[in-house]
């Protein structure tokens, strides 16, 4: 699966959708065992959510982008497919927690390509199932810091706080996840969809539990002028350092 919304892949409602779409697709047809989740925009994987669709719209266009956020984590997460990523481009924030919810990530070993959860940097919060999705990653210690600091790991720092499986040369990227793909599919379907789902299903399940809450939580949140103004500031910096 290439993901290609130039020129940066953010998660904009349209792009979340189709993702979502080609996704079921795919697990709904039994040829199918597994997704290497790339990207085809050059040098990026994700820039995480779109912050056009978090800034300057209504509660409830606020709601329909978070339940289709929640909607995606959950598929990916707890897909029965074996979903490895080949993150060959910076991924941050939103786009990060889509690798975080593969099974196994490689990444391209490019100084440039950083990736971690770096809410904080924009002045807003991972929600808790971010959060989790990290923890389950990298553990306690280095999720609090990271989540804190904001912090974007370059390839190396990201291997060795286990936030990705393998660092390979760009050029190989895809051709490592297709021979690390090969030993998942080795192992009896059954056993390894029970397996994923007994490993997952709490986390899961407390954002299924709360989903409502959450939505409310997040259009409560974003809707705030502090948090508006946070992010027309960011959007600002981000234009201007192209000049
Ligand atoms: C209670 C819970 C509350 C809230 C939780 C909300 C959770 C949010 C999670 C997120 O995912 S927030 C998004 C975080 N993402 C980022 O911080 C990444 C921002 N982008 C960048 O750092 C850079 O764009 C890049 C390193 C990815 C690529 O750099 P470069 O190749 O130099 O491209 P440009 O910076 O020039 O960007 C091109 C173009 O795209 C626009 N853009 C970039 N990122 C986003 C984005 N996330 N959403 C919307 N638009 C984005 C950027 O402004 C440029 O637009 P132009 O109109 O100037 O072309």
């Amino acid at each position: 699966m290439k993901m290609r919304n130039p020129p940066v892949n953010s998660l904009s409602l349209e792009f979340l959708t189709e993702l979502l779409i080609s996704l079921e697709k795919l697990e709904s047809d039994k040829a199918f065992h597994a997704i290497i989740l790339t990207s085809d925009c050059p040098g990026i994987f994700s820039a995480g959510l779109d912050l056009m669709e978090m800034c300057g719209r209504d509660p409830t266009h606020y709601a329909e982008y978070w339940k289709a956020v929640q909607e995606l984590w959950l598929r990916f997460y707890l897909s029965h497919l074996v979903v490895i990523s080949a993150i060959n481009g910076v991924n941050a924030a939103g786009g990060c927690l889509l690798a975080l919810s593969c099974d196994y990530r490689v990444l391209a070993d490019n100084p440039k390509y950083a990736m971690g959860l770096n809410e904080t940097l924009l002045g807003i919060i991972a929600p808790f199932w971010f959060k989790d999705t990290l923890v389950n990653t990298v553990g306690h210690r280095t999720a609090e810091r990271a989540l804190q600091l904001g912090l974007l790991f370059p390839p190396a720092e990201a291997l060795q706080v286990g936030m990705v499986d393998k660092v390979v040369p760009e050029d190989q990227v895809l051709s490592a996840a297709r021979s690390e793909l090969a030993q998942w599919l080795a192992i009896p379907g059954h056993a390894r969809q029970l397996t994923k789902s007994l490993m997952r299903k709490p986390t899961a399940d407390r954002l299924l539990k709360e989903r409502d809450a959450d939505i409310q939580n997040f259009v409560r949140f974003i809707s705030r002028d502090a948090i508006q103004k946070a992010l027309r500031v960011y959007l600002e910096k981000l234009k201007q350092k192209k000049t």
